[in-house]
């Protein structure tokens, strides 16, 4: 499934109707028949519907949704909010169909008309503004807006709520609060981006006859459980331990002792052959009770904490994953970057080895094997110095210029995940929820996406896929087991069996 922006979606349309010689007026159609025949499954036969129609092609869709249900029999009011003489080109072309189909069409002559109609409304579609929409909203569709926020209808928008860019980074806007989105033909980047996305409520997005073949693919995509379940690695039958890779955690304090312990049974539990951890002596203990199928590489330490261990050798290993409960002290500075100039390998660098990161970001540039950064978004902020809300606003510029500038895959965590590959292509994947929001889980990701890696050829597969059955077994426990609220981490290393034995079968 594609995410685009206003511009790719203006692009595709143009692109399609140059191509195909189909017309925007049948694209209007069709997208006004796509959303009411989604309506129609969340309307009862009695219920009252009203659709707030604006002037542009967003407005165009309410007039055919209008017609499509009222031809079906449904009780509906339309209500052109701007005057006549702004409804032009294919929107005016739909607007004579309606009247010319013998229906009453209403027109916002005083506020309070409509708002009798509205407290009588069951259902309240928004037409008004889609991917069109220019700054703050002006007068009427403010007025219109904050009438229909006010009443207790089932709120539908159609393609995106009225106000709400499709973009992502921008912040003063005035919105539809939608129940239920219906999408036009692509998911818009701002349905995944945290303040805009709780505007759309529910979505669905609705084909409306796009030439698919001919359309520029805008190198972002949500990916999908299908396509992740054929590309997941198999299992060989003549398969032995050493075919599954070799890795290598490195991290963990005696304070700490938790963090490291779980990437490594996640490693495991997600296929990795052999797992060796690397961890201050004084830790090994506790994580050794958690993981008995481990082995060791005890590394210097100081008062609990990794020392100063440049020279620790990292040659024997398939993937190596970093800064799992490691600590924030300067000791590990050395660590981290002896072992981004040593580690010939895939190397996931996570949690406070991403804060060690900020002075050494300059030494990725020199790798030449995969890396992969996987940070929160408080994380990403702090390497990239910006505020959490700036990276929160716009995840998708900050990942990719980041992952470009430095040559790395990085991994965006969020209820969105974005994960961008060095040539900037993003995949995000919408799997989980917010049992999730808990110390651990991060660390148990890591431990998935190291092990995904050892088995995959492809990099990006794997850190999606990875990212897909973290998400999948904290859907899945919240189904059955556990609630949001008492999940786990440990619950999730051990919920990947049956993960594992659903979802790749
Ligand atoms: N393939 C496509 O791209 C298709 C798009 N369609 C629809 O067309 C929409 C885009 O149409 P348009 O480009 O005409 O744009 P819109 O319909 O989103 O909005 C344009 C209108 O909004 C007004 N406007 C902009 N900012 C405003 C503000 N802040 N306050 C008040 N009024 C404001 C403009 O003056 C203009 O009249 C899509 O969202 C979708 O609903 C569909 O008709 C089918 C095909
Ligand atoms: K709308």
């Amino acid at each position: 499934m594609d995410v685009v922006t206003a511009q790719e979606m203006y692009e595709w349309d143009r692109v399609a109707i140059k191509s195909t010689g189909l017309d925007g007026r049948l694209l209007m159609e069709n997208a006004g028949r796509a959303v009411s025949s989604d309506l129609e499954k969340k309307l009862g036969t009695h219920q009252r519907v009203i659709i707030l129609i604006g002037a542009g092609n967003n407005g165009g869709d309410g007039f055919v949704i209008a017609r499509t249900l009222l031809n079906r029999g449904y009780s509906v009011e339309a209500w052109q909010i701007v005057s006549d003489s702004k409804v032009e080109g294919d929107a005016r072309y739909h607007k004579e169909i309606f009247i010319k189909s013998g229906y009453t069409l209403y027109k916002l002559e005083k506020t309070d008309d409509l708002s009798e109609s509205l407290k009588s409304a069951d259902v309240i579609v928004d037409a008004m503004l889609g991917i069109g929409v220019k700054g703050r909203l002006r007068e009427p569709v403010k007025q219109v807006v904050e009438l229909a926020n006010e009443q207790r209808a089932f709120r539908v928008a159609v393609d995106l709520p009225t106000g709400v860019p499709a973009d992502e980074g921008i912040v003063e806007f005035d919105a539809f609060k939608a129940d239920y989105t219906c999408i036009i033909a692509a998911l818009k980047m701002s349905a995944l981006v945290e303040h805009t996305r709780v505007y759309y409520g529910e979505w669905k997005v609705c084909d409306i006859g796009l030439p698919v073949k001919k359309l520029p693919s805008p190198s972002r995509k949500v990916w999908q459980r299908e396509g992740g379940r054929r590309v997941l690695p198999g299992r060989d039958p003549n398969s032995h331990k050493g075919s599954h890779g070799k890795a290598l955690v490195v991290g963990g304090a005696a304070h700490m002792p938790g963090s490291i312990a779980m990437s490594a049974k996640a490693a495991l539990r997600s296929g990795a052959g052999l797992v060796t951890i690397a961890t201050p002596k004084s830790a090994m203990n506790a994580v050794a009770s958690y993981v008995q199928e481990a082995t060791f590489l005890p590394l210097a330490e100081e008062r609990g904490v990794i020392k100063d261990s440049a020279g620790v050798d990292v040659s024997a290993y398939d993937g190596v994953a970093i800064g799992m409960g490691m600590g924030r002290g300067q000791e590990s500075n050395n660590l981290v970057s002896h072992l981004i100039s040593t580690v010939k390998a895939p190397l996931l660098i996570d949690a406070d080895a991403l804060y060690q990161l900020k002075n050494l970001v300059g030494l990725l540039r020199s790798r030449t094997y995969p890396t992969i950064l996987t940070p929160h978004p408080g994380e990403f902020a702090h390497l990239v110095d910006q505020s959490i809300s700036a990276i929160v606003r716009s995840p998708f510029s900050y990942s990719r210029e980041f992952s470009k500038a430095y040559g790395v895959y990085t991994v965006l965590k969020g209820p969105a995940t974005i994960i961008t590959a060095p040539d900037g292509s993003q995949f995000v994947d919408l799997s989980g929820n917010a049992g999730l929001a808990k110390g651990g889980s991060g660390d148990v990701l890591s431990g998935i996406l190291l092990a995904m890696m050892l088995q995959s050829g492809s990099i990006t597969y794997a850190l999606n896929n990875g990212c897909m059955l973290h998400g999948l077994t904290a859907e899945m426990l919240t189904k059955d087991a556990h609630s949001m609220v008492d999940l786990l981490a440990t619950d999730l290393v051990e919920g990947l069996t049956q993960t594992f034995r659903t979802f790749s079968s």
